[in-house]
Protein backbone atom coordinates (compact mmCIF):
# COMPACT_ATOMS: atom_id res chain seq x y z
CA UNK A 1 0.00 0.00 0.00
CA UNK A 2 2.68 2.30 0.92
CA UNK A 3 6.02 1.47 1.37
CA UNK A 4 8.88 3.63 2.71
CA UNK A 5 12.82 2.55 1.67
CA UNK A 6 15.63 3.46 3.60
CA UNK A 7 13.96 6.63 4.30
CA UNK A 8 16.74 9.62 5.63
CA UNK A 9 15.61 12.84 6.11
CA UNK A 10 18.07 16.08 6.69
CA UNK A 11 17.38 19.71 7.30
CA UNK A 12 20.21 22.35 6.49
CA UNK A 13 21.48 24.40 9.52
CA UNK A 14 24.10 26.93 9.91
CA UNK A 15 26.33 24.37 11.30
CA UNK A 16 25.56 21.20 10.27
CA UNK A 17 22.86 19.46 9.24
CA UNK A 18 19.80 18.31 11.77
CA UNK A 19 18.96 14.54 10.66
CA UNK A 20 15.14 14.43 11.67
CA UNK A 21 14.61 10.88 9.96
CA UNK A 22 17.59 7.97 9.44
CA UNK A 23 17.16 4.67 7.50
CA UNK A 24 13.83 4.35 7.77
CA UNK A 25 11.93 1.15 6.18
CA UNK A 26 7.77 0.52 6.54
CA UNK A 27 6.13 -1.74 4.88
CA UNK A 28 1.96 -0.52 5.54
CA UNK A 29 0.52 -3.16 4.45
CA UNK A 30 -3.76 -2.08 2.70
CA UNK A 31 -6.66 -2.59 5.01
CA UNK A 32 -4.35 -2.55 8.47
CA UNK A 33 -4.73 0.57 10.84
CA UNK A 34 -0.56 0.99 11.58
CA UNK A 35 0.07 3.48 14.35
CA UNK A 36 3.78 5.22 14.29
CA UNK A 37 4.49 6.63 17.89
CA UNK A 38 7.30 8.32 19.83
CA UNK A 39 7.81 11.14 21.91
CA UNK A 40 8.38 14.89 21.16
CA UNK A 41 11.02 15.33 19.03
CA UNK A 42 11.50 12.18 17.92
CA UNK A 43 10.64 12.68 14.25
CA UNK A 44 6.62 12.04 13.70
CA UNK A 45 5.64 15.44 11.87
CA UNK A 46 8.55 14.92 9.93
CA UNK A 47 7.26 11.34 8.55
CA UNK A 48 4.16 12.77 8.25
CA UNK A 49 5.01 15.55 5.68
CA UNK A 50 7.24 12.59 3.97
CA UNK A 51 4.18 10.61 3.75
CA UNK A 52 1.79 12.98 2.49
CA UNK A 53 3.62 13.77 0.12
CA UNK A 54 4.39 17.95 1.21
CA UNK A 55 7.92 16.81 0.99
CA UNK A 56 10.46 14.70 -0.33
CA UNK A 57 13.37 12.73 1.37
CA UNK A 58 17.29 13.58 1.57
CA UNK A 59 17.18 10.11 0.34
CA UNK A 60 15.31 6.46 0.02
CA UNK A 61 12.00 5.83 -1.99
CA UNK A 62 8.40 6.30 -1.26
CA UNK A 63 5.82 4.07 -2.94
CA UNK A 64 2.33 4.44 -2.77
CA UNK A 65 0.73 1.78 -4.43
CA UNK A 66 3.61 0.56 -6.41
CA UNK A 67 4.05 4.01 -7.68
CA UNK A 68 7.18 5.41 -6.87
CA UNK A 69 6.95 9.30 -5.82
CA UNK A 70 10.33 10.27 -6.12
CA UNK A 71 9.68 10.24 -10.08
CA UNK A 72 5.93 11.76 -10.23
CA UNK A 73 5.42 15.20 -11.68
CA UNK A 74 3.03 18.00 -10.80
CA UNK A 75 -0.14 16.08 -11.80
CA UNK A 76 0.74 12.97 -10.73
CA UNK A 77 1.67 14.15 -7.33
CA UNK A 78 -1.36 15.87 -7.35
CA UNK A 79 -3.13 12.72 -7.45
CA UNK A 80 -0.82 10.68 -5.24
CA UNK A 81 -1.87 13.21 -2.68
CA UNK A 82 -5.47 12.79 -3.33
CA UNK A 83 -4.93 9.21 -2.44
CA UNK A 84 -3.72 10.24 0.97
CA UNK A 85 -6.61 11.99 3.39
CA UNK A 86 -5.31 13.99 6.15
CA UNK A 87 -6.80 14.33 9.85
CA UNK A 88 -5.40 16.75 12.14
CA UNK A 89 -4.31 17.30 15.84
CA UNK A 90 -6.36 20.81 15.99
CA UNK A 91 -8.73 20.31 12.85
CA UNK A 92 -8.30 23.11 10.58
CA UNK A 93 -11.96 23.43 9.58
CA UNK A 94 -12.78 26.45 8.21
CA UNK A 95 -14.83 28.57 10.58
CA UNK A 96 -16.57 30.76 7.83
CA UNK A 97 -18.28 27.12 6.93
CA UNK A 98 -20.80 25.18 7.82
CA UNK A 99 -19.98 21.38 8.98
CA UNK A 100 -21.69 20.84 6.03
CA UNK A 101 -19.56 23.38 3.47
CA UNK A 102 -16.78 21.99 4.97
CA UNK A 103 -17.08 18.43 4.15
CA UNK A 104 -18.09 19.58 0.46
CA UNK A 105 -14.82 21.71 0.11
CA UNK A 106 -12.23 19.16 -1.44
CA UNK A 107 -15.16 18.18 -3.67
CA UNK A 108 -15.77 21.65 -5.13
CA UNK A 109 -11.88 22.19 -5.08
CA UNK A 110 -11.29 18.85 -7.28
CA UNK A 111 -14.23 19.80 -9.65
CA UNK A 112 -15.01 16.16 -10.61
CA UNK A 113 -18.36 16.09 -8.91
CA UNK A 114 -21.91 17.83 -10.23
CA UNK A 115 -23.33 19.84 -7.03
CA UNK A 116 -26.21 17.44 -6.43
CA UNK A 117 -23.41 14.05 -5.96
CA UNK A 118 -21.45 16.21 -3.88
CA UNK A 119 -24.51 17.04 -1.61
CA UNK A 120 -25.56 13.34 -1.58
CA UNK A 121 -22.33 12.74 -0.71
CA UNK A 122 -22.16 15.14 2.03
CA UNK A 123 -25.04 13.41 3.04
CA UNK A 124 -23.97 10.34 3.30
CA UNK A 125 -20.65 11.10 5.39
CA UNK A 126 -22.82 13.17 7.62
CA UNK A 127 -24.67 10.03 8.57
CA UNK A 128 -21.12 7.78 8.69
CA UNK A 129 -19.69 10.15 11.20
CA UNK A 130 -22.94 10.05 13.61
CA UNK A 131 -23.81 14.51 12.49
CA UNK A 132 -26.50 14.47 10.12
CA UNK A 133 -28.52 16.84 13.03
CA UNK A 134 -25.31 19.54 12.77
CA UNK A 135 -24.47 19.77 9.07
CA UNK A 136 -25.41 23.58 9.46
CA UNK A 137 -23.91 24.58 12.19
CA UNK A 138 -20.40 26.54 12.38
CA UNK A 139 -17.46 24.78 13.97
CA UNK A 140 -17.59 27.42 16.96
CA UNK A 141 -20.48 25.69 17.59
CA UNK A 142 -19.20 21.75 17.89
CA UNK A 143 -17.53 20.22 20.80
CA UNK A 144 -14.19 19.03 19.92
CA UNK A 145 -15.51 15.51 19.45
CA UNK A 146 -17.67 16.73 16.80
CA UNK A 147 -15.08 19.10 15.28
CA UNK A 148 -12.48 15.94 14.65
CA UNK A 149 -15.65 14.10 13.30
CA UNK A 150 -16.07 16.81 10.82
CA UNK A 151 -12.19 16.47 10.17
CA UNK A 152 -12.87 12.45 9.61
CA UNK A 153 -15.55 13.62 7.35
CA UNK A 154 -14.30 15.91 5.00
CA UNK A 155 -10.81 13.62 5.04
CA UNK A 156 -12.80 10.77 3.46
CA UNK A 157 -14.95 12.82 1.19
CA UNK A 158 -12.34 12.29 -1.38
CA UNK A 159 -12.56 8.38 -0.92
CA UNK A 160 -8.97 8.48 -0.41
CA UNK A 161 -6.82 4.90 -0.25
CA UNK A 162 -5.31 5.90 2.68
CA UNK A 163 -6.45 8.31 5.73
CA UNK A 164 -3.46 9.64 7.61
CA UNK A 165 -4.43 10.68 11.08
CA UNK A 166 -1.90 13.03 12.75
CA UNK A 167 -2.24 13.51 16.42
CA UNK A 168 -5.96 13.42 15.99
CA UNK A 169 -7.39 12.60 19.76
CA UNK A 170 -4.55 14.79 21.09
CA UNK A 171 -6.62 17.84 21.97
CA UNK A 172 -9.58 15.63 23.32
CA UNK A 173 -10.37 14.57 26.65
CA UNK A 174 -10.31 10.70 27.16
CA UNK A 175 -13.97 9.82 26.43
CA UNK A 176 -13.91 11.82 23.47
CA UNK A 177 -10.73 10.19 22.41
CA UNK A 178 -12.17 6.93 22.86
CA UNK A 179 -15.37 7.53 20.40
CA UNK A 180 -13.58 9.00 17.62
CA UNK A 181 -11.01 5.93 18.19
CA UNK A 182 -13.97 3.97 17.75
CA UNK A 183 -15.18 5.49 14.63
CA UNK A 184 -11.61 5.23 13.37
CA UNK A 185 -12.27 1.56 13.98
CA UNK A 186 -15.84 1.04 12.38
CA UNK A 187 -14.43 3.04 9.52
CA UNK A 188 -12.00 0.67 8.65
CA UNK A 189 -13.59 -1.85 9.22
CA UNK A 190 -16.64 -0.64 6.87
CA UNK A 191 -14.82 0.71 3.95
CA UNK A 192 -11.15 -1.32 4.43
CA UNK A 193 -9.40 1.92 4.20
CA UNK A 194 -5.84 2.06 5.53
CA UNK A 195 -5.04 3.79 8.10
CA UNK A 196 -1.69 5.27 9.48
CA UNK A 197 -2.58 6.66 12.72
CA UNK A 198 0.25 9.28 14.25
CA UNK A 199 0.55 9.61 18.02
CA UNK A 200 2.02 10.24 20.65
CA UNK A 201 0.07 7.95 23.22
CA UNK A 202 0.06 4.06 23.19
CA UNK A 203 -3.26 3.91 24.66
CA UNK A 204 -4.10 5.06 21.34
CA UNK A 205 -1.86 2.31 19.56
CA UNK A 206 -3.27 -0.14 22.02
CA UNK A 207 -7.16 0.49 21.36
CA UNK A 208 -6.98 -0.09 17.53
CA UNK A 209 -4.10 -0.49 15.76
CA UNK A 210 -3.16 -3.68 14.37
CA UNK A 211 0.95 -2.95 14.05
CA UNK A 212 2.88 -0.10 15.30
CA UNK A 213 6.51 1.50 14.62
CA UNK A 214 7.92 3.03 17.60
CA UNK A 215 10.02 6.21 16.50
CA UNK A 216 13.12 7.54 18.49
CA UNK A 217 15.80 9.80 17.53
CA UNK A 218 14.53 9.62 14.17
CA UNK A 219 14.92 5.72 13.72
CA UNK A 220 12.83 2.85 14.06
CA UNK A 221 13.40 1.00 17.08
CA UNK A 222 11.04 -1.50 17.02
CA UNK A 223 8.16 -2.56 15.14
CA UNK A 224 5.84 -5.41 14.85
CA UNK A 225 2.08 -6.52 16.19
CA UNK A 226 0.72 -4.35 18.53
CA UNK A 227 0.09 -7.35 21.26
CA UNK A 228 4.00 -8.23 20.96
CA UNK A 229 5.04 -4.19 21.30
CA UNK A 230 2.72 -2.81 23.82
CA UNK A 231 3.60 -6.75 25.98
CA UNK A 232 6.92 -6.80 25.52
CA UNK A 233 8.79 -4.25 24.72
CA UNK A 234 12.31 -4.02 24.30
CA UNK A 235 13.48 -1.03 23.81
CA UNK A 236 13.65 1.94 26.37
CA UNK A 237 11.96 4.04 24.48
CA UNK A 238 9.03 1.97 23.89
CA UNK A 239 9.32 0.95 27.52
CA UNK A 240 8.88 4.68 28.53
CA UNK A 241 6.12 5.08 26.04
CA UNK A 242 4.20 2.04 28.00
CA UNK A 243 5.27 2.92 31.41
CA UNK A 244 3.65 6.61 30.83
CA UNK A 245 0.40 5.55 28.83
CA UNK A 246 -0.26 2.65 31.87
CA UNK A 247 0.94 4.98 35.01
CA UNK A 248 3.01 1.88 35.89
CA UNK A 249 5.87 2.05 38.15
CA UNK A 250 5.20 -1.02 39.82
CA UNK A 251 7.97 -3.12 37.99
CA UNK A 252 10.39 -0.42 37.82
CA UNK A 253 10.58 -0.38 41.75
CA UNK A 254 10.84 -4.25 42.03
CA UNK A 255 13.47 -5.24 43.86
CA UNK A 256 14.60 -8.89 42.21
CA UNK A 257 17.31 -9.75 45.17
CA UNK A 258 14.38 -9.40 47.86
CA UNK A 259 12.35 -11.60 46.22
CA UNK A 260 11.33 -14.78 47.79
CA UNK A 261 12.01 -16.81 44.54
CA UNK A 262 12.51 -16.86 41.66
CA UNK A 263 10.50 -13.91 39.20
CA UNK A 264 8.65 -14.04 36.60
CA UNK A 265 6.71 -12.35 34.02
CA UNK A 266 3.58 -14.36 32.44
CA UNK A 267 1.53 -12.89 30.32
CA UNK A 268 -1.96 -14.15 28.76
CA UNK A 269 -3.74 -13.31 26.51
CA UNK A 270 -7.09 -13.91 24.93
CA UNK A 271 -8.86 -16.87 26.11
CA UNK A 272 -5.79 -17.82 28.11
CA UNK A 273 -6.72 -15.38 30.48
CA UNK A 274 -10.20 -16.67 31.22
CA UNK A 275 -8.58 -19.74 32.06
CA UNK A 276 -7.50 -20.45 35.59
CA UNK A 277 -4.19 -21.90 34.72
CA UNK A 278 -1.64 -20.71 37.06
CA UNK A 279 -3.47 -21.75 40.13
CA UNK A 280 -4.16 -25.39 38.49
CA UNK A 281 -0.26 -25.31 37.30
CA UNK A 282 1.04 -23.98 40.94
CA UNK A 283 -1.02 -26.89 42.74
CA UNK A 284 0.34 -29.50 40.06
CA UNK A 285 3.88 -28.51 40.77
CA UNK A 286 3.91 -27.79 44.77
CA UNK A 287 4.74 -24.47 43.84
CA UNK A 288 3.10 -21.37 45.68
CA UNK A 289 3.53 -17.86 44.37
CA UNK A 290 3.44 -13.96 45.60
CA UNK A 291 2.40 -11.43 43.09
CA UNK A 292 5.34 -8.81 42.47
CA UNK A 293 3.59 -6.69 40.07
CA UNK A 294 0.57 -6.84 37.28
CA UNK A 295 -1.25 -5.12 34.69
CA UNK A 296 -4.80 -5.89 33.23
CA UNK A 297 -6.42 -4.72 29.75
CA UNK A 298 -7.84 -4.99 26.56
CA UNK A 299 -5.71 -4.98 23.20
CA UNK A 300 -7.97 -4.02 21.05
CA UNK A 301 -10.82 -6.53 21.79
CA UNK A 302 -8.24 -8.93 23.14
CA UNK A 303 -8.24 -9.23 26.73
CA UNK A 304 -4.37 -9.86 28.52
CA UNK A 305 -3.32 -10.24 31.86
CA UNK A 306 0.62 -9.62 32.82
CA UNK A 307 1.40 -10.83 35.89
CA UNK A 308 5.01 -10.80 37.47
CA UNK A 309 5.12 -13.13 40.65
CA UNK A 310 8.20 -14.80 42.88
CA UNK A 311 7.49 -18.40 42.29
CA UNK A 312 8.64 -20.30 46.01
CA UNK A 313 9.35 -23.80 46.94
CA UNK A 314 8.48 -27.15 44.48
CA UNK A 315 8.93 -27.57 41.06
CA UNK A 316 8.93 -24.08 39.35
CA UNK A 317 10.89 -25.50 36.41
CA UNK A 318 8.24 -27.96 35.43
CA UNK A 319 5.34 -25.69 36.52
CA UNK A 320 6.75 -22.95 34.04
CA UNK A 321 7.40 -25.54 31.22
CA UNK A 322 3.31 -26.30 31.64
CA UNK A 323 2.56 -22.73 31.84
CA UNK A 324 4.79 -22.08 28.36
CA UNK A 325 3.61 -25.51 26.93
CA UNK A 326 -0.25 -24.01 27.34
CA UNK A 327 0.95 -21.12 25.38
CA UNK A 328 1.25 -18.94 28.45
CA UNK A 329 4.19 -16.30 28.11
CA UNK A 330 6.85 -16.73 30.32
CA UNK A 331 9.46 -13.68 31.19
CA UNK A 332 12.45 -14.84 33.63
CA UNK A 333 13.31 -11.46 35.26
CA UNK A 334 15.48 -12.49 38.17
CA UNK A 335 19.27 -13.65 37.91
CA UNK A 336 19.74 -10.34 35.45
CA UNK A 337 18.85 -12.68 32.73
CA UNK A 338 15.83 -12.34 31.09
CA UNK A 339 15.05 -15.44 28.96
CA UNK A 340 11.95 -14.63 26.71
CA UNK A 341 9.70 -17.74 24.86
CA UNK A 342 8.19 -15.31 22.21
CA UNK A 343 4.33 -16.10 21.34
CA UNK A 344 3.25 -16.51 17.64
CA UNK A 345 0.97 -13.40 17.37
CA UNK A 346 -0.46 -11.89 13.77
CA UNK A 347 1.91 -10.27 11.53
N1 LIG B 1 11.99 22.37 9.06
C1 LIG B 1 12.92 21.96 9.93
N2 LIG B 1 14.14 22.52 9.93
C2 LIG B 1 15.10 22.10 10.78
N3 LIG B 1 14.93 21.10 11.67
C3 LIG B 1 13.74 20.51 11.73
C4 LIG B 1 12.66 20.90 10.87
N4 LIG B 1 11.59 20.12 11.16
C5 LIG B 1 11.98 19.29 12.16
N5 LIG B 1 13.26 19.52 12.50
C6 LIG B 1 14.03 18.75 13.54
O1 LIG B 1 13.85 17.36 13.29
C7 LIG B 1 13.66 16.63 14.49
C8 LIG B 1 12.33 15.90 14.47
O2 LIG B 1 11.27 16.84 14.53
P1 LIG B 1 9.73 16.48 14.34
O3 LIG B 1 8.98 17.77 14.37
O4 LIG B 1 9.57 15.63 13.16
O5 LIG B 1 9.44 15.64 15.68
P2 LIG B 1 8.06 15.21 16.33
O6 LIG B 1 8.21 13.79 16.75
O7 LIG B 1 6.94 15.53 15.43
O8 LIG B 1 7.95 16.13 17.61
P3 LIG B 1 6.64 16.79 18.28
O9 LIG B 1 5.81 15.65 18.78
O10 LIG B 1 7.22 17.61 19.41
O11 LIG B 1 5.98 17.61 17.23
C9 LIG B 1 13.78 17.66 15.61
O12 LIG B 1 15.10 17.61 16.09
C10 LIG B 1 13.47 18.97 14.94
O13 LIG B 1 14.11 20.03 15.60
Amino acid sequence: MISLRNISKAYPAAERNVRALADIDLDIVKGEIFGIIGASGAGKSTLVRLINLLESPSSGEIQVDGRATAAANGKELRALRRDIGMVFQHFNLLNAKTVAQNIAFPLELAGELARPQIKARVQELLERVGLLDHANKYPRQLSGGQKQRVGIARALAGRPKILLSDEATSALDPQTTQSVLRLLSEINRDIGITIILITHEMDVVRRICDRVAVLDGGRIVEKGAVEEVFLHPRHPATLRLVRESEGDEAENGLDLAQAPGPVYRFTFLGDDTQRPILGATAREFGVDYSILAGRVGHIRNLPFAQLTVALVGGSAFGAVNRLQAAGVVAERLSDGALSVTPRAVNG
